[in-house]
C-alpha cells in the first residue's frame, strides 16, 4: 500500500502465454470459490480479447471448476463491441463459446453488454448511448446493498498494445469519463469503432482487479504503465483494485520492464 492508500501492483511472470493461462485459471478459481465462502456469492468481470479468452478455456478444461457453485456467480463484462447477438467479434460470443455455455449458470446472474440491433446502423446516434445508460442501471440495481456501488470479487482486464484495458483508449473522451459508470464509446480506434466500456471509476471499485498481457507486442505497454505513466492518459496504469492489483504476464509481455520492477520468472 502506498502513502496514498492505493494498493501496490504485484507483478507475476509466467513462462508462456499457455502458462499464464492455465496458472490465471486456478487463481480464479480459487478465489471464485474464497468469495462464496466469504459472502454465499461470487461476481466477477470478464475480458474479452485473446489472454481474457484463453483464461476462460482454461477454466473450461480444469478440473476444479467442479469446485465453483455455478449458479451463484455473478458474470458481467469490463466493455463490449457493439455488434448484434451472435456476432463472432462480440466479447460475450467468444465467452460462451470457450465456457459459459457448458457451466450450469443461472442465466439471470449473466450480465452481457447489450447488443447492437442487426437491422440498424451501429453508428446511428442515440442506440449506443442508450445501451450503455441500461448497462449501467443494470449494475446499479444490482449493487447489494442498493447503494448503487459496484464491488466485483474480480475485474479481468486485458491490455491493448497500445495500453487500451476494457474500452477504454488513449487520448479518447471515454477515458475521463468519471459521472457514470458505463460510457458508449463512439470512434474507437481498434473495430468495431463503436463500444460500450465500464469507467474507470467503475473498474476502480472492484475489490481485485487483474491485468493480463502475454506477447512481444504487448511488452512495451506493460512497461509505460508499470513505470509510473499517468492514469490519465495511459488507461492500464490508471486501474487498479481496492484490495489487490495484480499484473499475470508471460515472460515475452515482461520482456521491456526495467530491471527493477522485474519479478523473477514464478513458472
Ligand atoms: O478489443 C478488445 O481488446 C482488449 C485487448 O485484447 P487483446 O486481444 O489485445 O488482448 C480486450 O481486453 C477488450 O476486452 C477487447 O474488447
Amino acid at each position: 500500500m502506498t502513502e496514498s492508500g492505493r494498493v501496490i501492483p504485484r507483478v507475476l511472470v509466467h513462462r508462456s502465454a499457455e502458462v499464464l493461462a492455465a496458472a490465471a485459471a486456478a487463481r480464479l478459481l480459487t478465489r471464485v470459490v474464497d468469495a462464496q465462502g466469504e459472502r454465499g456469492s461470487a461476481s466477477v468481470v470478464l475480458t474479452g480479447g485473446r489472454n481474457g479468452i484463453a483464461l476462460l478455456r482454461a477454466v473450461a478444461a480444469s478440473p476444479a471448476r467442479e469446485a465453483v457453485d455455478w449458479s451463484r456467480v455473478d458474470l458481467w463484462w469490463g466493455d463490449e463491441r457493439y455488434l448484434p447477438v451472435g456476432h463472432p467479434d462480440r466479447n460475450e460470443t467468444q465467452a460462451r463459446e470457450a465456457l459459459l455455455d457448458s457451466l450450469p449458470l443461472d442465466p439471470a446472474r449473466v450480465h452481457a453488454m447489450p447488443a447492437a440491433d442487426p437491422d440498424s446502423d451501429p453508428a446511428a446516434l442515440g442506440a449506443l448511448e442508450a445501451a450503455a445508460e441500461r448497462y449501467a442501471a443494470e449494475l446499479a440495481a444490482a449493487s447489494p446493498d442498493g447503494s448503487g456501488l459496484f464491488e466485483p470479487d474480480v475485474l479481468l482486464l486485458g491490455v491493448g498494445p497500445d495500453t487500451h484495458v476494457a474500452s477504454l483508449f488513449p487520448d479518447h473522451p471515454a477515458l475521463g469519463e468519471s459521472g457514470r459508470a458505463v460510457v458508449a464509446v463512439r470512434g474507437a480506434p481498434k473495430p468495431p469503432a463503436e463500444r460500450i466500456s465500464l469507467t474507470r471509476p467503475a473498474i476502480l471499485g472492484a475489490r481485485e482487479v487483474w491485468l493480463l498481457a502475454a506477447g512481444e507486442d504487448k511488452a512495451g505497454a506493460v512497461a509505460t504503465a508499470l513505470s509510473g505513466a499517468d492514469g490519465a492518459s495511459v488507461p492500464a496504469a490508471g486501474v487498479h483494485g481496492t484490495e489487490r492489483t495484480l499484473w499475470l504476464l508471460d515472460t515475452a509481455a515482461a520482456a521491456q520492464l526495467p530491471e527493477r520492477i522485474r519479478p523473477p520468472i514464478t513458472g
